[in-house]
């Protein structure tokens, strides 16, 4: 008899800036019962927090560049170290450097784990800076991106919890816009071929209708989580 363990699927976004790695994310964690982790998200709550891994990313950030490997992979191995993270799990905006990738291949190793599938988001660059500078997040609820970059005269409601304040992230402007940009090219698209190499590589077409992608991607989870 033949033993299958099922392993929970570790899966990466990646993509530059505004490619809908959040939005996409979240929608995978409520179809698929998986862990959305975002170094992001993980990052302004240290910020918020004022926590010292906070106050050294705080001005990085704002700037638009990379916050240092160590500070980011102390934030994440502490995120995977809780319970929830055995369901399976979804890295958006990380890693984002050959540094980090080397760091969570050691990580998942030690744990019997290995990267499940890295799927590219492709979009172009000129649409990202144009749907950054122009998103924003329900004030009330936090809870994502509510599309404003699509309907940016938009005045409405928040669709999780009807709120009717947005915000917007002090990095999302256009001069920031581009130099998170220039990080993605220098340091993040390479690892595209990184992991196109170590055979784990799903691209997808991202400059399409949120729903259409989300199918796209729900087809890959649900093909190499099988
Ligand atoms: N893995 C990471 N490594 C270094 N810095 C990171 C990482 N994840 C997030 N950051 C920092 O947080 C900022 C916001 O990241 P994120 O929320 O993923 O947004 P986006 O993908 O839209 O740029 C980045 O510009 C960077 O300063």
């Amino acid at each position: 008899m033949t033993e299958t363990t099922t392993r929970p699927p570790v899966l990466i976004l990646l993509g530059p800036p505004g490619a809908g790695k959040g939005t996409q994310a979240r929608m995978l964690e409520e179809r698929f019962g998986l862990v959305q982790l975002s170094t992001g998200d993980l990052l302004r709550a240290a910020v918020a927090a004022g926590t010292p891994a906070g106050m050294a990313a705080k001005a990085v950030m704002e700037a638009g560049g990379l916050v240092s490997d160590e500070i980011v992979l102390a934030i994440l191995a502490d995120r995977m170290a809780q319970p929830d993270v055995a369901r399976g799990i979804i890295l958006d905006g990380f890693p984002r450097t050959a540094g980090q990738a080397a760091a969570l291949d050691g990580l998942l190793e030690r744990a019997g784990q290995r990267v499940t599938a890295a799927i590219s988001l492709e979009v172009d660059d000129g649409a990202m800076v144009e749907r950054v500078s122009g998103r924003s997040t329900c004030a009330a609820c936090g809870e994502g991106y509510h599309d404003s970059f699509k309907q940016p005269a938009r005045a409405g409601t928040c669709d999780k919890c009807g709120g009717t304040e947005f915000k917007r992230r002090p990095d999302d402007n256009a001069d920031t816009v581009g130099a998170r940009l220039a990080a993605y090219h220098a340091q993040t698209a390479p690892l595209i071929a990184y992991y196109d190499g170590c055979g784990v590589l799903e691209r997808i077409d991202a400059m399409g209708a949120i729903d259409e992608i989300a199918s796209a991607l729900g087809r890959i989870v649900g093909r190499v989580s099988a």
